[in-house]
């Protein structure tokens, strides 16, 4: 369906949580969602007793469809603020390697290989299939440095209608191989343009695809080619992406590579890249005036701990990013990340707090509370959507997954399959539910998903 095309208004009535704060989730167990032709929420009621009554009383939803969740909830879609489509075939490979040496072995072959069309078709729409399953309603994706490749990874996304921020990769220097790397500058420069135009003539006010400007990493770059981005930044008041402080190895060979830079940060800050609109990914080795500088410019901070744990980059101090102010989301960061779901990032982020809290730092464990903001609200305001998406409000849109537990009837386990690794056997509170969600769920629970009030995505018997 076209993204813009009306729908019919739709009540989705049964239970829904959402975070209301970083350490709040409202649990509302009869609640009423209505959204409207636009996919816009247009009321949001609690303790329902009748959906008859709804719709009388809310104009336009006399005839309204109603979408009800029984054993679950309504969730609001997970939002991945830094993930490589490109890199999705190799998923769970990365063997004893640590970052500059995963790069040469894994990644730089596999990323080449997209320049082709027909691979790019299958890894891309493959990938966003993935995703989608697991209740992403928007990822900031990294491509390739080919446009062709690139472009059609938007393609792909508009037509699934994810919500995607893409990006074509800039490289130039010669940490990357001579079959896969920017041939110059200007082209780096003139690559990306292109790219971002094509995305912006394929979805003109950016509702489901933007492009998103992606130097690669300091040491993939000449400060020259950071500059031209820092320039076309400015120019086009695109989104930017890059990675940062990710492992110790990584941070000196910045400090060699750019010598007159006071730091990581100042690298990307003498360039122009440092902006409202910045992702940083990692940031797990950043000095205290680092901190200070990316809060200062307003840059967001995408939280990997799936891929720092995998390619044994270090364990990012969230919980002193989180009181320094900065603006936190999850990433799963495929391929050095070795999975496609934010659930299970939820999982990774809480498992690496508490690895800090047992060694040095005490009150750097998350809560459950804490990590379902990071993926929900906390990534939206990292993609720049915090106004659109993210929880449960009148004005903002229905992105949102439909979370179905195994219901086990009295008497016993039901006989035939188990469609997922979490069983409610009635006396569960829905805050008890949630939490065994998130720590045994998965996609088999993540039954239909909505992007702009669009069904994206659906598992077999659940909807009409
Ligand atoms: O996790 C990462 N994945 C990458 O592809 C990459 N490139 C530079 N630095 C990186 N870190
Ligand atoms: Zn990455």
């Amino acid at each position: 369906m076209a993204a813009s095309a009306p729908i019919k208004p739709t009540i989705y009535l049964g239970s829904f949580v959402h975070s209301t704060s970083l350490s709040e989730l409202e649990l509302a167990d009869k609640g009423a969602i209505g959204v409207d032709e636009t996919g816009v929420i247009a009321f949001v009621e609690r303790a329902v007793e009748n959906v008859e009554d709804v719709k009388a009383k809310n104009e336009g939803f006399t005839e309204a469809n109603v979408v009800e969740v029984k054993d679950g909830f309504f969730f609001p879609g997970f939002i991945d603020t830094h993930t490589h489509a490109s890199q999705h075939p190799n998923t769970g490979l990365f063997g004893q390697t640590t970052l500059l040496d995963w790069l040469q072995t894994y990644t730089f072959p596999m990323e080449s290989s997209l320049s082709e069309l027909s691979k790019a078709q299958t890894v891309y729409s493959n990938f966003v299939s993935r995703t989608l399953s697991h209740g992403t309603t928007t990822a900031a994706y990294y491509a390739t440095i080919h446009v062709p490749t690139t472009n059609l990874l938007a393609d792909i996304c508009l037509s699934r209608g994810q919500r995607a921020l893409v990006g074509r990769v800039c490289m130039n220097t010669d940490l990357s191989p001579e079959y896969y790397r920017d041939v110059s500058e200007e082209q780096a420069l003139s690559d990306s343009r292109a790219s971002i135009d094509y995305i912006r003539s394929i979805d003109p006010k950016g509702e489901i695809v933007q492009p998103i400007i992606t130097p690669r990493f300091a040491p993939s770059c000449t400060s020259t080619c950071l500059s031209h981005l820092g320039a076309l930044a400015k120019e086009t008041g695109a989104h930017i992406q890059t990675h940062i402080a990710e492992n110790k190895p990584e941070v000196v060979l910045v400090a060699s590579l750019f010598p007159t830079s006071k730091s990581y940060t100042d690298v990307y800050d003498t360039a122009g890249l440092l902006t409202p609109k910045t992702i940083l990914a990692h940031a797990v080795h950043l000095s205290g005036p680092e901190i200070s500088t990316i809060k200062a410019r307003g840059a967001k901070i995408s939280h990997c701990p799936a891929s720092n744990t995998a390619i044994t980059s270090g364990c990012c101090p969230v919980r002193e990013l989180l009181d320094e102010g900065l603006t936190i989301g999850l990433g799963t960061d495929v391929s050095g990340g070795f999975s496609p779901s934010i659930l299970e990032e939820c999982r990774q982020a809480i498992w690496v707090s508490r690895f800090r809290a047992m060694s040095s730092a005490e009150n750097s464990k998350l809560s459950t509370e804490e990590v379902l903001y990071l993926a929900t609200r906390g990534g939206a305001a990292v993609v720049g959507l915090e106004d659109r998406v993210g929880g449960f409000e009148v004005g903002k849109e229905w992105d949102a997954q439909m979370i179905v537990l195994n219901p086990v009837p009295e008497g016993g386990a039901p006989e035939g399959k188990f469609e997922g690794g979490v069983d409610v056997f009635g006396f569960e509170t829905l805050e008890e539910r949630v939490q065994k969600w998130v720590y045994s769920g998965d996609d088999r629970n993540t039954v239909a998903v909505w992007v702009r009030g669009r069904l994206v995505h659906r598992t077999g018997k659940y909807l009409a």
